[in-house]
């Protein structure tokens, strides 16, 4: 009887649960959007009740279109959209407040506030770049502002999780709170070489410890989710944040090796070993997904807006009727005219870091389309990429030849040719595209020996198409200018503020 491993995603737009068999082949799928509030411009969140119930509803519908029962997963691996915080009686399991999204820039003037010696302290300690976007001033608000929250979390009554450990939590009926190193990395809170929560910065953020999950590696078996919910207690075994699964899935497993995700936003992401590599070029130190007990590091571009901006186009301004039309819809022009969309949603992350820049649009004439706007939005992508592939190569002193891609915009064949023109490299789409999803099943996987080794899972990774760089590089080059020209529009925008 054929056996499968579950693998949980939960991303920031929707929740997903993929079955996968030894080849890494989706036995089944199941996907579910769920709502996004915004309550001020600016501010993000999600109700973590629903995240937790479209989880969970997708992973029975996915083991329903298997047609298979739950002794056939061998174990489930989680993985997730990083740094939204949520904050949870431990008695009632009751959230205290909405979950408060990576994208959110509430905690804008704390970070502001912070002096420059503290900021270098939690940038030598976490690897991070203080900025609004990390867990520690989420949490810190919430307890700031949820009415009795700092007196019930003094009293060792709340919990505080990235999703990973809500989604454990939740599965195991309370029993296990615990997260990876993955997810502790991107708090804020966590010292990325001593692999423990910083006191230091728990003090100054007002956060009591106890609030705080058990630390593990993404690859291990960390409970049994309760029997009632899938017919039978399941292994949960991996667990990691989505980009560094993504690293994983995509196999690349040696230091010097790359890969971009394509989805809400975009995270281009270098494994760089043992090692961990200080950017000085805007980008941010990370712990990888290994499945060793000893950490590996990564470097990592964080782009905050890339398909949220072709979301926009369809929900915001009814410019496209689904995401997957945008491919069309650009191709009806043959370029932008010189119309430039600088996604600033929510502020501009690597390497400009910039919370108070806001989404700029320039270049437009009374010729402009529709076409020539979806295709601005496509390209500013692509853009954002080679800014931040730039200064990872400034930090490493590498010269990137390919780029392994995946997410949900990867698929857009537009996209992906014109990443190629404007980064001068091969740009390599994998068969799977759900790599996310693959990733944390591998991690899983090995837990439990469904899967023996690294090499065993590298001969499942195959190339379903490489984009060839063709674009006269002059071109490619004006087009770059007129890009850095449009940032600077978007900068000098929140500056005179
Ligand atoms: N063909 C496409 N062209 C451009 N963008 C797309 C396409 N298909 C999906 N997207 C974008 O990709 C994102 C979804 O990708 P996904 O990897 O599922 O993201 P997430 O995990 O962040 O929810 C959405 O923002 C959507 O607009
Ligand atoms: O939900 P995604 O795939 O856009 O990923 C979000 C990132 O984890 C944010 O850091």
């Amino acid at each position: 009887m054929e056996k499968y491993i579950m693998s949980l995603d939960q991303g920031t737009t929707s929740s997903r649960a993929i079955l996968f068999d030894k080849r890494g082949n989706i036995a089944a799928i199941a996907q579910e959007e769920f709502p996004q509030y915004y309550p001020k411009p600016g501010w993000v969140e999600h109700d973590a009740q629903e995240i937790w119930y479209s989880q969970r509803s997708v992973a029975e519908k996915a083991i329903a279109a298997a047609g298979v029962g739950p002794w056939q997963i061998e174990a489930i691996g989680i993985t997730n959209q990083r740094e939204t915080s949520i904050v949870w009686d431990k008695e009632t399991g009751e959230p205290v407040y909405h979950a408060i999204v990576w994208q959110c820039r509430r905690t804008a003037p704390v970070i502001d506030g912070l002096d420059p010696e503290f900021c270098q302290y939690i940038k030598d300690t976490t690897g991070l770049v203080p900025d609004p976007y990390f867990s520690a001033t989420k949490i810190q608000w919430i307890l700031n502002h949820v009415e009795g929250a700092r007196a019930r979390a003094l009293e060792g009554k709340l919990l505080f999780g990235t999703v990973d450990t809500w989604l454990i939590w939740k599965l195991t009926g309370g029993k296990v709170f615990v997260t990876d190193y993955t997810n502790a990395s991107r708090t804020m809170l966590f010292d990325i070489h001593k692999l423990c929560w910083d006191e230091k910065i728990l003090d100054y953020f007002d956060i009591p410890a106890s609030m705080l999950a058990q630390v593990k590696p993404s690859s291990c078996v960390y409970g049994e989710t309760l029997a009632e919910y899938f017919g039978a207690p399941i292994k949960i075994a991996g667990a990691a944040g989505d980009q560094q699964a993504a690293l994983f899935g995509q196999c690349c497993f040696e230091p010097g090796s790359v890969k971009n995700t394509y989805g809400t936003g975009c995270f281009l992401l270098m494994n760089t070993g043992k090692t961990p590599v200080k950017s000085h070029h805007g980008l941010v130190t990370t712990i990888g997904a290994s499945c060793s007990d000893s950490v590996e590091y990564a470097l990592e571009g964080s782009v905050f807006v890339a398909g949220a901006c072709i979301q926009w186009l369809r929900d915001e301004l009814m410019m496209i009727e689904s995401s997957a039309i945008s491919e069309a819809v650009a191709r009806e022009v043959e370029d932008t005219g010189g119309v430039y969309i600088v996604p600033a949603f929510t502020g501009l992350g690597a390497p400009y870091w910039d919370s108070h820049a806001r989404g700029m649009a320039v270049g437009m004439t009374r010729g402009t389309g529709r076409g020539h706007f979806v295709r601005a939005a496509l390209e500013s992508i692509a853009y954002q990429t080679y800014d931040v592939l730039k200064a990872m190569e400034k930090d490493t002193g590498s010269c990137l030849k390919s780029l392994k891609v995946d997410g949900g915009a990867a698929a857009n064949s537009l996209l992906m040719q014109f990443q190629a023109d404007i980064l001068n490299v091969h740009v390599q789409k994998p068969a799977c595209l759900e790599t996310t999803a693959l990733g944390a099943a591998y991690l899983a996987g090995l837990a439990v020996g469904y899967w023996t080794d690294k090499e065993e899972i590298k001969a499942n990774w195959k190339l379903a198409r490489s984009f060839e760089p063709s674009m006269d590089r002059d071109k490619a080059e004006k087009k770059l200018k007129g890009w850095e020209r449009a940032v600077r529009c978007a900068l000098v925008w929140s500056r005179e503020d």
